[in-house]
């Protein structure tokens, strides 16, 4: 049996828990931290203990990770940790416990964790803590394991989140460490980075698939219009306030939500920034398929392992069929939005809402 099935066994776990105490290197406090809150939640739920007081360090930090993780639910937590485990082990990947060739995990990955198993590679967001928001290394982090995804003998990619969010979306730090060029270089900067991670996603050849775990903002919801099929737990939602934060759309979903769920409602989202449920994102042709949050990794999982046994040539040259008409309109509508959000993050009125949430004035 594998030892990180999609869904972990009790089994696995416990085996997972036996490798920490064999981890020849440690980890790191942050990682312990991490293993730790998985640990509490995956066997006794969402924290529900009173927070220390402010001078019990070493508590307050093993609760702050722990009530990160939110209403995780307590299978999806065994499979995180076990996944996080194999992430710190490789030297174990080979060892009796598995059988060779069906389980992979890529390392090198700060803000990733990245499996390939069953003909499906899954890269996780990984910051809980920051509920996924995405940094800059974790844009440039996505976009190595969706071309080394694109490359390797899996069938479909499956991108999803760990904790209680999938994504909120462009980490606002983002806009703080000013080169020397100034603000404009900056914004010249993050327009490449966004255009070529963006990109990434237009270009992907094999089925790409969303398992939104929890509330999705920003370009982490922009982006599902180029995925080819979206699921998603009823706990999740789908929220992109731009024009909150002086900015405006990106992920081509000035062109793909339009086409998705007709004009008005894409003004309703994009321009009014309406957060919409799960149900409702559903409703519009967003979402694939939403399923109650206490079946959904088993009902998500169980589907895709089934997919992926699908005749691998025939699902990506029907992707191929579906897609090539729009690449290049694709392409086009990236660099566009990329060159107007360059110019509105010089804006007064981005520059306001930004520093408005980093000083703790203002969160969505
Ligand atoms: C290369 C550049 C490309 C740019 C592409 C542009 C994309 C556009 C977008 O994506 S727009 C969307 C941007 N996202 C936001 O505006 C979300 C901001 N976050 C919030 O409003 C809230 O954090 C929340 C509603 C998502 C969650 O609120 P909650 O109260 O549940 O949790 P906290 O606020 O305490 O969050 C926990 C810690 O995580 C930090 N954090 C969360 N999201 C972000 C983020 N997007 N950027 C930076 N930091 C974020 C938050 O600050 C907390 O950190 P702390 O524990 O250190 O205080």
């Amino acid at each position: 049996m594998n030892r990180t099935a999609m869904r972990a066994s009790q089994k696995d776990f416990e085996n997972s828990m036996n490798q920490v105490k064999l981890l020849k290197k440690d980890p790191g406090n942050e990682v312990k931290l991490k293993l730790y809150a998985l640990y509490k939640q995956a066997t006794e739920g969402p924290c529900n203990m009173p927070k220390p007081g402010v001078f019990d360090l070493i508590n307050k930090a093993k609760w702050d990770a722990w009530n990160a993780l939110g209403s995780l639910p307590k299978e999806a937590a065994r499979q995180n940790y076990v996944d996080l485990v194999s992430s710190l082990s490789p030297s174990l990947e080979s060892s009796s416990q598995v059988e060779p060739g069906t389980d992979r995990k890529s390392t090198g990955f700060e803000t990733l964790v990245v499996t390939s198993e069953d003909g499906i590679t899954k890269i996780m967001f990984n910051r809980p803590k920051k509920k996924n928001a995405i940094n800059t290394e974790m844009y440039h982090e996505i976009m190595r394991a969706l071309k080394a995804a694109s490359k390797d003998d899996s069938i479909i990619t499956v991108l999803t989140g760990n904790g209680d969010y999938y994504s909120s979306g462009n980490d606002l730090t983002n806009f703080t460490d000013i080169p020397p060029g100034g603000v404009e270089e900056k914004a010249k900067n993050n327009a490449v980075l966004l255009r070529e991670f963006v990109g990434c996603f237009i270009d992907f050849p094999k089925p790409l698939i969303a398992v939104v775990n929890g509330p999705a903002v920003g370009i982490s919801v922009t982006l599902l219009g180029l995925f080819d099929a979206v699921y998603a737990s009823d706990r999740a939602t789908f929220h992109t306030p731009f024009s909150h934060l002086g900015q405006s759309p990106e992920g081509c979903s000035s062109y793909t939500f339009p086409k998705i769920m007709s004009p008005a409602k894409a003004t309703e989202m994009l321009i009014f920034g309406k957060k919409l449920t799960a149900g409702e994102a559903c409703a519009q042709g967003l979402v694939t398929e939403v399923f109650p949050d206490s079946t959904f990794q088993k009902e998500v999982w169980t589907r895709l392992k089934a997919f992926a046994k699908l005749p691998p040539n025939a699902l990506r040259i029907s992707k191929e069929v579906i897609r090539k008409r729009e690449r290049e309109k694709l392409h086009a509508v990236n660099a566009e939005e990329c060159n107007v959000l360059q110019g509105r993050w010089l804006s007064d009125e981005c520059t306001n809402a930004v520093v408005n949430f980093l000083s703790r004035k203002s969160k969505l």
